[in-house]
C-alpha cells in the first residue's frame, strides 16, 4: 500500500482504482521506443499483469529511447530483457513474456487473455493486424505513432460507435511512403512522451478516470510545443477491408497489403551486383556531395528517373541510392510500380552510411 500511497490519495483513483489496476491485464505489443516507457509506467502504477510481445533483439542503436535496456542487453531478446527489468523492480507485477512477433496465427491465442492492448510496433502490417484483432476480440487498443519530433495517440475500439485505426488510415500506405526511425531518425524523448501517454490512456480506461481519446486523435510537435486534437468520425466505408470474421482474419496476409520495398545494405548490394546485369543509380541532385565515380554508377536525379529507367532491360537489377536512403525508398516503390518488376532496390542509409563506398573513399 505504501508503494501506491501517492496515487491512492487521488480522490478519483482511491483504493478502488488501485484494486482495478491490480486486477488489470495489459498487453504491450513491441518493446521498442513506445513500448519500453509504457511498460515501465504501467508496472510502476501497479498494473497486475503485463504481457510483453516482441521477437526482436536489443541493438546499440535502440538505446537512445528503449529505456529498459542497457549495453549489457545488446543481443538479448527485448521481451525477456524488459520482463527482467520489471520483475527485478516490481515483483508484484506478473509479467508474461512472448519473445516472438505477433502474427495472425498467434494473436488469437494471446489477445483474449488481456483487457486492453498498447500498440508500440513500427510496421503498417502489424498495426492493421493488431487493429483488426482488437476489433474481432473486442479489446480496446491504445494507438501511438511517432515521426522525428512529432507524434499522435488515440484510444480505439472501446465499444459501439468507437473509431479504430482504419477510420484514421483507411488506405494502407506503401511501406516506402513513410520512413521509419532507422531512416528518419528520432529524438529519444519523443517515444518516451508518447509511450507514457499511451500508458496514461490505458490507466485512465482501467480506472475510469477523466476523458478518454475516443473518436479523437491527440497530436504533439515537440519543436513548437503544439498539442492539439482532431475529431475522428467512424465510417463504414473505412471498415470495408477489415476481416469480418476470425476465419477471414486467419487467412489474411497483412504483409501483402503493405507493399514492401526490398531495402538492401551496401555490402549485399555490392556483392550481388555485376557490371553486366546491374546498375547503381545516384538519384541525388548534381550538387550533392560526395559523388561516387564508378563505372557501375549512373547519375540520374529523382525527377528524371522514371523516363530514363525504361532504358534498362528487365534483367538489370537497379540499386537506387541517395544521401541518407530516405528519397531512394519511395523512388524504388514508384519505379517498381511503373516498370512492374521487383529487382529494384533502395540502398539503406545512402552515401552517408558507414558501409557506403563513397563514405569510405573520404
Ligand atoms: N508484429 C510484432 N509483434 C511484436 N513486436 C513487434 C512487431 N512488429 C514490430 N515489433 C517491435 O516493435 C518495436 C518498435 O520499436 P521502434 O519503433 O523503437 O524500432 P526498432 O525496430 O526497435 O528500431 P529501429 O527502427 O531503429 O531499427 C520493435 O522492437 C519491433 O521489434
Amino acid at each position: 500500500m505504501e508503494r501506491f500511497e501517492r496515487q491512492i490519495i487521488l480522490p478519483e483513483l482511491g483504493r478502488e482504482g488501485q484494486q482495478k489496476l491490480k486486477m488489470a491485464k495489459v498487453l504491450v505489443a513491441g518493446a521498442g521506443g513506445l513500448g519500453c516507457p509504457a511498460i515501465l509506467y504501467l508496472a510502476a502504477a501497479g498494473v497486475g499483469t503485463i504481457g510483453i510481445a516482441d521477437g526482436d533483439q536489443v541493438e546499440a542503436s535502440n538505446l537512445n529511447r528503449q529505456v529498459l535496456f542497457g549495453f549489457n542487453n545488446i543481443g538479448s531478446s527485448k521481451a525477456a530483457a524488459a520482463a527482467k527489468f520489471i520483475s527485478e523492480r516490481y515483483p508484484d507485477t506478473q509479467v508474461n513474456v512472448y519473445d516472438r512477433f505477433l502474427t495472425v496465427e498467434n494473436i488469437p491465442k494471446i489477445l483474449p487473455f488481456y483487457d486492453i492492448v498498447i500498440d508500440g510496433t513500427d510496421s503498417f502490417a502489424t498495426r492493421y493486424m493488431l487493429n483488426d484483432a482488437s476489433v474481432l476480440f473486442g479489446k480496446p487498443l491504445v494507438y501511438g505513432a511517432i515521426y522525428r519530433y512529432e507524434g499522435q495517440i488515440a484510444l480505439f475500439n472501446t465499444g459501439k460507435g468507437s473509431a479504430n485505426y482504419r477510420d484514421l488510415f483507411p488506405k494502407i500506405p506503401d511501406s516506402g511512403e513513410i520512413a521509419n526511425c532507422s531512416e528518419a531518425g528520432v529524438l529519444g524523448v519523443l517515444p518516451g512522451i508518447f509511450g507514457t501517454l499511451q500508458a496514461t490512456e490505458a490507466i485512465k480506461w482501467i480506472t475510469g478516470i477523466g476523458e478518454l481519446l475516443i473518436n479523437k486523435v491527440l497530436f504533439c510537435n515537440l519543436k513548437n510545443h503544439s498539442f492539439y486534437e482532431i475529431d475522428l468520425v467512424p465510417s463504414n466505408e473505412a471498415q470495408k477491408n477489415r476481416p469480418a470474421t476470425l476465419e477471414v482474419f486467419l487467412k489474411t496476409d497483412y504483409s501483402v497489403n503493405c507493399q514492401t520495398v526490398s531495402d538492401i545494405g551496401w555490402n549485399e548490394a555490392l556483392e550481388s551486383s555485376n557490371p553486366k546485369s546491374s546498375v547503381f543509380i545516384d538519384i541525388r541532385e548534381p550538387d550533392e556531395i560526395p559523388r561516387w565515380s564508378n563505372s557501375q554508377c549512373l547519375e540520374i536525379p529523382y525527377g528524371e528517373l522514371e523516363e530514363k529507367a525504361e532504358l534498362f532491360s528487365e534483367e538489370t537489377s537497379i540499386f537506387l541510392f541517395c544521401q541518407h536512403g530516405i528519397r531512394s525508398r519511395p523512388a524504388a516503390v514508384e519505379l517498381r510500380k511503373t516498370l512492374k518488376r521487383n529487382n529494384i532496390y533502395s540502398v539503406t542509409g545512402g552515401v552517408e552510411h558507414p558501409d557506403s563506398p563513397v563514405k569510405q573513399l573520404i
